[in-house]
């Protein structure tokens, strides 16, 4: 396990004094334990969280374990927690040292004491360790020296959430999100890519031939680049010029991988949660460190499983009982074909759709109930992933992989139940080669062609994102049809850009940073939260509320419907009687309806503009307003013609009082002399038409004369 430069570790010195030292760390490059860092650290007492001031009567005598062996932190798939930490010493495991321990219940312990961390301490939970146990295997994480013993791992409990995990730097990590997400705020740059580079520690095939180290980290956010010169060639040395490139995190070689996980992608894993979309890739070289900060080994897992953790912890106090699914597909992207790695088979089709953006058809979605459950998909699925040595990189991915997790689940919202999905895109791209880095003319250089253009896509549509050109091509590969809703939707993105520090890989170094540079200038359209509120309890009487309200609506034009039937019906029966009953001046007519429910009908001998005529009923319900003499009066005062008629035939005038006094049938009209002398047919809908129509006294006027 590499260790932070300037870090500090914990150990004890020959007084058995808790001392806290500073690891020099090109000393701890061959010397990895703290037994030897002892001999080089500067110690210092600590007591209770204070620093003592070194002891100086005694020298520090050098603990030494010969039982200790360096191999990663077991963080294994099932998350199996350090639970204990044990300090290294084979000696004098004495009375003194455990009043010690004892009387510091919770010791905070600065870790990191770099530029950056030294405002935001990093404390710690300490508990005693076991009394009289034996130290095996010691293990640097972070500065501290862990003991992997089980029997230690009741007693120390991290404060953060993730099991075992490497949480050194986690104050300081959490710093920079909060620093970028303060920027961008001030900025109004909240939905731009997120752009990280990560630079992998020196291999030893590189140290072995004497490579050297061209690009550092400057600080926290930027990376210096440099072209390294033989240190013979001085006149070369003098012109050589670098570069810095600013990024939203730049992290050195030794940092862990829940520190990537907690800068990069908790933010993301946070926004699906929220019922948005998120994406986090990595881009790089081949052999540059894409796969291990992705997928990890199953001592260091790597993004995709510490996301696949911290999502079902965060499920699990969060979801209701209600509704809760997590479904996953795995796909790989290999020679432009799209192949399922979870149920290989034949090439899967890319499409587009208007609803769910772009969709592979055929893929098999599959449902997990814990982390483990993923892993073990993750597992099964890299099985089938295509990786093959090449010159560079033993284990080289020559696709592209996609993991998507597509959360729904139910929970509560100021007292609202609601439902969210969130669609998390892990992606491990393949990385861009040379072809004479790998293999010509073989199978390998058909690959590397393959990631090359696909790539190639990738960049060209970086470049038509951040020039806001409106078409973006992506359609020219399966890689960017797939990143189509990453790059430029309705999604949080995160890049992870790896590189290698040799100089051997300046070229596609220098390119890498070129394009993650250009990458961070993209606007996305920024996250659209997929949230559905269900009705609870104290929603249900007012849903019942509407629902009656609807119902109410529905029975009102049912009865109004009705109502204009029966209306039509009786206007269609008076105007088959021929002749309607009156009597005298004045009459009401004898209603076809009010005869059929055996009512009387009034027969007014008079003019009797006072007397109200009786109401034509239909059971207890009248069935229109009956006419008076003063009404029908007033309507034809307001509508007859103000000129006289040309023909008295036909003129207003000239119609009879008792014309108007009475309901005018169907008879009437196409017996009047209007009907005759224009020699027009009546329609027989005539009929149909309401008696309101019918009795339009206005009917008359207006029309044509008939000279
Ligand atoms: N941060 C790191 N710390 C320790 N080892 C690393 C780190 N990054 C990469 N490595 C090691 O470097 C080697 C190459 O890494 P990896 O396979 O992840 O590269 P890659 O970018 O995925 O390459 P390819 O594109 O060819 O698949 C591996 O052996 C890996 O263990």
């Amino acid at each position: 396990m590499p260790i932070r430069s300037r870090s500090k570790s914990i150990g004890y010195n020959a007084r058995n004094d808790l001392v806290e030292m500073d690891l020099d760390s090109s000393s701890m490059e061959s010397c990895d334990t703290l037994s030897s860092a002892s001999h080089l650290g500067n110690l210092r007492s600590m007591s209770r969280g204070k620093l003592l001031k070194p002891s100086t009567k005694q020298p520090t005598k050098t603990v030494q374990n010969e039982t200790s062996c360096m191999h990663p932190l077991p963080l294994g798939m099932r998350g199996g927690s350090h639970d204990s930490i044990e300090l290294l010493s084979t000696r004098n495991s004495s009375l003194q040292r455990r009043q010690t321990l004892a009387a510091i219940p919770r010791l905070s312990t600065h870790i990191e004491e770099d530029e950056a961390n030294k405002d935001t301490p990093f404390s710690r939970e300490f508990l005693p360790p076991d009394e009289g146990k034996l130290i095996h295997s010691p293990q640097i994480v972070g500065g501290l020296q862990y003991k992997t013993s089980p029997s230690y791992r009741k007693l120390y409990k991290p404060r953060n959430s993730i099991d075992n995990a490497n949480i050194s730097g986690f104050r300081a990590s959490k710093k920079l999100v909060l620093e970028t997400m303060q920027e961008d705020a001030i900025e109004g740059h909240a939905d731009r890519i997120k752009v990280y580079v990560r630079l992998r520690p020196m291999s030893s095939k590189e140290k072995a031939v004497g490579a050297r180290c061209c690009v550092r980290e400057a600080n926290r956010r930027e990376v210096y680049l440099t072209e390294a010169a033989s240190e013979s060639d001085y006149l070369r040395l003098k012109r050589l010029k670098g570069r810095y490139f600013a990024f939203d995190g730049a992290f050195p070689g030794d940092t862990s991988q829940e520190e990537i996980y907690r800068c990069s992608t908790a933010r993301l894993v946070e926004g699906v949660l929220e019922g948005q979309n998120s994406s986090v890739f990595c881009y790089g070289a081949t052999g540059a460190g894409k796969t291990f900060t992705m997928l990890g080994t199953p001592h260091d897992p790597g993004v995709m499983v510490l996301a696949m953790k911290d999502l079902f912890a965060k499920l699990k106090q969060r979801s209701t009982e209600q509704k809760l699914s997590v479904s996953l597909s795995y796909l790989e992207v290999y020679n432009e074909t799209v192949r399922d790695l979870l149920s290989p088979g034949r090439a899967l089709v890319v499409r587009e759709d208007v609803k769910q953006g772009v969709v592979v058809a055929g893929i098999t979605q599959y449902k997990a109930f814990s982390e483990y459950e993923v892993m073990a998909l993750l597992q099964e699925g890299n099985l089938n992933r295509t990786t093959e040595p090449t010159r560079l990189n033993e284990t080289s991915s020559r696709s592209h992989a996609i993991l998507q997790v597509i959360v729904e689940y139910s929970t509560y919202v100021d007292s609202h139940l609601v439902t969210r999905i969130g669609k998390l895109s892990l992606i491990d791209l393949a990385g861009s080669e040379r072809a004479i880095a790998t293999d010509q003319r073989t199978l390998r250089s058909l690959e590397g062609a393959n990631i090359n253009r696909s790539l190639l896509a990738l960049s060209s549509c970086i470049s038509a994102l951040v020039e806001g050109k409106k078409h973006i091509p992506f359609r020219n590969s399966k890689l960017t049809q797939l990143l189509k809703d990453s790059l430029g939707g309705a999604c949080q993105t995160a890049m992870i850009a790896n590189v290698s520090p040799s100089n051997l890989s300046f070229g596609e170094t220098q390119n890498t940073l070129y394009w993650a540079d250009r990458a961070k200038e993209i606007r996305t359209k920024g996250p659209l939260v997929n949230e559905e509120q269900i009705p609870g309890p104290g929603q249900d009487q007012l849903q019942l509320v509407l629902e009656l309200q609807k119902e109410n609506q529905q029975l009102r034009m049912q009865v109004a419907q009705l109502q204009q039937k029966v209306l039509s019906l009786e206007s269609k029966t008076v105007a088959a009687v021929p002749a309607a009953v009156y009597d005298g001046s004045l009459a009401v007519i004898r209603s076809p309806s009010a005869a059929l429910v055996g009512r009387s009908v009034l027969k007014e001998n008079k003019v009797d503009s006072d007397v109200q005529p009786p109401q034509i009923k239909c059971g207890n319900t009248p069935l229109r307003t009956p006419l008076t003499l003063s009404s029908i009066k007033r309507k034809v005062l307001m509508r007859s013609p103000v000129a006289p008629c040309p023909n008295p035939a036909l003129s207003f005038h000239s119609i009879s009082r008792d014309h108007f006094c009475r309901k005018r049938t169907f008879w009437d009209i196409t017996n009047s002399p209007y009907a005759k002398s224009t020699s027009r047919n009546i329609r027989s809908n005539t009929q149909v038409q309401t008696p309101s129509m019918l009795l339009q006294p206005g009917f008359l006027r207006g029309r044509p004369s008939p000279n």
